[in-house]
């Protein structure tokens, strides 16, 4: 396989409209094309492969059925919208994917008018695709005015709640739209819960088997697809539980199981519902996630992420690591104190791999609950296992989290709850940009009365972060950790407890501290190092809780400097700002202390590579010197003292 594809008729494609040019027969032809240029570019950039190989055909049917972007598409997490970059005036720019100025990941109202509605966290596209067509409905209407809406939305989303708020408001609104059910029986992890078997049933039980025929053949329910494809999903269900597919309960035609990969059967089903219907329709479609690259199809996840790859071998170009990773730590940890004491249990939504409770199953399976990707119900269902005496870890992305805040607050925090928070991919996490940034957890929590909340500045830290959370007992705790690895310091044999609320000073110096919180440190240590070569010593302080603060320790830096900066990976309103509230409220600034936080900028900053956006964010070992030069030069440092 040559890296670059030979693409005939794909070349023929610029825009959507030009595939209403084309025949059936070409279309077939476009799909295969598209799905070698997608693993070609893939193979130059990384990210999500798998999802996008499993949407191939339906990108190509949508597009040519619908009429975008006037008919508003709506993809779903948008991790598989690779081939629908390409088909959307983009691809002259698809092997820029995930890289600083070059094309998101994701959909992204900014970089396309075939992208109406950004997304990356999911579950949102059915509420998306519903607010479209009300807006239509009422008039509303930008240029280009509203036609369709269309969600295209995996097995996998379909566990989170958000999905049924929406169809159950849309299945009472009654409007025209279209929801197109993904079911390639796979999330990241294979997919768990009752509501994932239930699709399974959808279409492994007999009925199906006779109603893919029926479809295969001279499509012959399509002239009444609805009362059709409506009789056959209750026949389908006929001594199951429910008296008809819960989608038609909710108020939604449903129609399918049809195989997605099949574009005989996919266009004509389109063009029947966008020429018939007039209420909210369900197309149940079944793929297989990376379809068509042996090994995507033979991978475990399926090729659902990758970094560069050979095309040939299919053999992934990973760099070598040089420290474990984080959430490797973190997970070894977990298991050691879950050795010791049977009451430590682990709670992941939807993410096993990612936090590395995949190992956790594995060893303790029956105190390890994949809840799906339902954050809300993980953190509810923490503070309950908490309330009965378990000591759980919600282990979660940092942006993730984001989700599950009310439930955190209301849930956990107010009934002061034990819940223990892991907090992966803290603060800026690269090439999947700003909606994965772990930006805002430290401000969201270190604001809630009763929480501790700590950040490791590097992996033994946050092996005795672990333990400390195993042993505190009186509410909720936090830690948060970044994404890759740590910096290659000695491990100790065992977590120690911490004294909560205690920081520690690293480097003594004079003149200038620098408190960090997180693993920032390292970059402020090599900060210090740079100024030493100057004759400038700053002390370097290591806070290791945002709450509650060290007072004894920021008041103290505060007396024996003269100028203060805190660096945290979090946004304004998070540890430097409480520590500036501390010091404004002791009347430190009116005894002449020069401050400055750094904190991320309040931008939301595209991917790029983790360092390239601390970059951006003036985060960097050179942004510290030079903040320690500005804050020196400001600070009329006092002799005394310095
Ligand atoms: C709220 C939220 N939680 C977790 C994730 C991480 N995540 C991204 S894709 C994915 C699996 C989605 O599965 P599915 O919807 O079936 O799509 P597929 O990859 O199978 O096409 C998960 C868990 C996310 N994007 N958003
Ligand atoms: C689309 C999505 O939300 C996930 O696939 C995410 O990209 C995983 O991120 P990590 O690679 O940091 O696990
Ligand atoms: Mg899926």
């Amino acid at each position: 396989m040559s890296n670059r594809p030979e693409t005939p008729t794909l070349d023929r494609v610029h825009l959507p409209s030009d595939l209403k040019a084309l025949s059936d027969a070409e279309l077939h032809r476009v799909a295969d094309e598209l799905r070698q240029e997608t693993i070609s570019a893939v193979s130059e950039t990384g990210g999500h492969l798998g999802a996008g190989l499993g949407v191939v055909e339906l990108t190509v049917a949508i597009h040519s059925v619908f009429d975008t972007p006037r008919d508003r598409l709506i993809w779903d997490v948008s991790h598989q919208c690779y081939p629908h970059k390409i088909l959307t005036g983009r691809r002259d720019r698809i092997r820029t994917l995930r890289q600083k100025d070059g094309l998101s990941g994701f959909t992204k109202r900014s970089e396309s008018p075939y992208d109406p509605f950004g997304a990356a966290h999911s579950s949102t596209s059915i509420s998306a695709a519903l607010g479209f067509a009300v807006a239509r409905d009422l008039g509303g209407a930008p240029e280009p005015s509203l036609g369709d809406a269309i969600a295209v939305i995996g097995d996998g989303a379909m566990s989170a709640g958000m999905a049924y708020e929406a169809m159950n408001n849309a299945g009472h609104l009654g409007k025209r739209l279209f929801v197109i059910l993904n079911d390639n029986e796979m999330s990241i992890a294979p997919p768990v819960g009752a509501m994932s078997s239930y699709l399974t049933r959808l279409y492994t039980e007999g009925p199906f088997q006779e109603l893919k025929a029926v479809a295969k053949g001279a499509v012959g329910f399509l002239p009444e697809p609805f009362q059709e494809g409506a009789r056959r999903a209750k026949e389908m269900l006929k001594g199951m539980a429910v008296g008809g597919t819960l989608f038609e309960e909710l108020g939604f035609s449903y129609i399918g199981p049809i195989d997605g990969h099949d574009l005989d059967q996919l266009l004509p089903v389109l063009r029947t519902v966008k020429a018939r219907s007039t209420g909210p329709v369900l197309i149940h479609v079944i793929t297989k996630k990376g379809k068509g690259y042996a090994p995507a199809e033979d991978a475990a996840d399926k090729g659902h992420g990758v970094s560069t790859f050979d095309m040939v071998t299919g053999k992934q170009k990973k760099a070598v690591s040089n420290a474990p990773s984080y959430t490797k730590v973190f997970a070894q940890a977990l298991m050691d104190e879950a050795e010791r004491d049977s009451k430590v249990c682990a709670v992941t939504a939807a993410m096993p791999d990612g936090t590395g409770l995949n190992l956790f199953a594995e060893r303790f399976p029956r105190r390890c609950f994949d809840v799906g990707i339902a954050e809300q119900h993980g953190v509810t269902f923490s503070a309950a296992l908490a309330a009965g005496g378990m000591k759980p870890f919600c282990a979660m992305y940092s942006t993730f989290l984001q989700r599950g805040y009310d439930q955190v607050v209301h849930d956990v925090a107010i009934q002061r709850l034990p819940v223990r928070f892991a907090i992966d991919r803290a603060g800026l996490v690269g090439a999947d940009g700003a909606t994965h940034a772990g930006s805002f957890d430290i401000a969201f929590l270190a604001n809630l009365p009763g929480f501790v909340v700590m950040a490791a500045a590097d992996e033994a830290e946050l092996k005795h972060m672990v333990a400390t959370a195993v042993a505190h007992d009186d509410g909720p705790i936090a830690f948060r950790f970044p994404r890759g690895e740590g910096v290659g310091v000695e491990m100790p044999e065992r977590g120690e407890v911490l004294e909560i609320g205690k920081g520690r000073i690293v480097r003594e110096g004079k003149g200038v501290a620098i408190l960090s919180f997180g693993t920032r440190l390292k970059e402020v240590q090599d900060a210090a190092d740079a100024l030493a070569a100057r004759g400038i010593t700053p002390t370097v302080a290591d806070a290791r809780f945002a709450k509650p603060l060290d007072r004894d320790l920021i008041l103290k830096l505060a007396e024996d400097h003269s100028a203060l900066i805190t660096i945290e990976e979090g946004a304004v309103g998070g540890f430097g700002s409480h520590v500036a509230q501390l010091l404004a409220e002791e009347g430190v600034f009116d005894r002449g202390l020069a401050y400055r936080s750094m904190v991320l900028p309040d931008t939301f900053i595209d991917q790029a590579s983790p360092a390239a956006m601390y970059a951006e964010a003036k985060m960097n070992a050179s942004d510290i010197e030079a903040k320690v030069l500005e804050v020196m030069g400001v600070a009329q440092l006092d002799t005394k003292r310095a």
